[in-house]
Parts: C-alpha cells; structure tokens; sequence
C-alpha cells in the first residue's frame, strides 16, 4: 500500500511532516509520499522523502504566467503529481493535457475523482494511477473504506474494466492504521490522506499507525 499526504493548503510544517514521513518510510519499509504547495517542494525533497506535486498545468515552457509546470516540479525533486484534485478539478482535456505533460517530465501520475465513473474516464487518459475521493467525506472523521466501502471496491472494478494496468487508490477521512488496512481489502493500492497527518499535533505517531496497516 502507498500512504501519499496530500499537504493541501493547511498552515503545518512541511519539513517537520516530511522528516517524520522519511523516517517512519524508512524504518518500516513502507512506501510513503509527501505532496507539498508547489513553492515547498524543493525544499521538502531536500528532507529525502518521496515529493509529490499537488498540480501540475497541461502546459510547457512559455508564455503562461502562473503555471505550474510539470518540469519545474520535476526539476525542484518530486517524482509524481496529483491531477484533477476534487478542490482543483480541470476540464477532461486539461487532465488529458496534464497527464501527458507529467510524463514528458518523467514523474508518476495520480489522477483523482469524485466517482466510480470518473475513476472510469480517468482511466482510460493512461495515468499510473486513479484515485476516489468522494467528497463530502474529504476533511472528515470516518474514512471512505468505512463510510462507503461499495465507492471503492466501484472504483477498482471500473479502472480494471478500462485499464489493468491503472492501481486504484482512495482517500477521504484516512487516519488510522485500520483505515488503510480496510482500503487495502476493498482492494486499493494505496490510500491519499490529508488532515488526518496535516492537523496531528504529532505527525509522526499517526504516520507510525498509517504503516501498521499495510
Ligand atoms: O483530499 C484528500 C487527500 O487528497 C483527503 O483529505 P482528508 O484526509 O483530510 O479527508
């Protein structure tokens, strides 16, 4: 299972984050990742955790001011993006544009969606992965797994019926151990958490129990 903490725009320490995901990453073999703002990820790379970006822009270098480009990410030391975040959602072909710009800068791409069916159209853009992440369960107490277990076992059916070769993830209220090992059963390759790390008065004990259920 992959653990991704989406950083979002909550007002924590992304080093004091990204230092105990490193450490709790390399103590316990688990694969996690760290998606800071865009102006944080170099220095976040810089703690040896794996950086994700939370955007990337279907453009290349040029004239378009306030882009995020796929290769200035990849430049500054992230080895994957999240595309079409439920609070950053892009137009089909601007998802399209994104994914294909992601892999022009080489990184590995997360394509996020509200449903079983956009998990589907997602799918079919060729990303690494899809993940599910209704959201009015975003920001919440009880995890996607729990709280609706058919949205995610959906979800894997229709990325399997489009693209094999897609992993599934899920992410909405993850904040425990057993949360991840549940996703794990619906048959998730990996969860996208948030406030569950980002708001923790300690960081690294909620990562240590995240891992617990891998
Ligand atoms: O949006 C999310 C991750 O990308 C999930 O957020 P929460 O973990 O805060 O529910």
């Amino acid at each position: 299972m992959f653990i991704l903490v989406n950083l979002k725009a909550y007002p924590c320490d992304p080093i004091e984050v990204a230092t105990a995901a490193r450490d709790v990453a390399e103590a316990s073999g688990a694969r996690i990742a760290v998606s800071p703002q865009a102006a944080d990820i170099a220095r976040v790379a810089d703690t040896g955790v794996e950086t994700w970006g939370q955007h990337v822009s279907p453009n290349a270098h040029g004239s378009h001011t306030g882009s995020t480009l796929a290769e200035a990410v990849a430049d500054n030391g992230a080895e994957g993006t999240l595309i079409n975040h439920s609070e950053n959602r892009l137009k089909l072909a601007d998802i399209d544009g994104s994914v294909r710009a992601a892999e022009r800068a080489d990184l590995e791409t997360i394509v996020c969606a509200n449903n079983p069916a956009q998990v589907g159209a997602a799918a079919a853009l060729g990303p690494d992965a899809v993940a599910v992440e209704p959201p009015e369960l975003i920001g919440g107490d009880v995890s996607v797994a729990t709280a609706d277990p058919g949205i995610v076992e959906d979800a894997v059916a229709a990325a399997e019926a489009v693209d094999p070769a897609v992993d599934v993830f899920c992410g909405a209220g993850v904040s425990t151990g057993e949360d991840v090992s549940t996703a794990g059963d619906l048959g998730a390759s990996g969860v996208l958490l948030a406030s569950g790390v980002a708001k923790a008065d300690d960081p690294e004990a909620v990562l240590e129990d995240l891992v617990s259920g891998i």
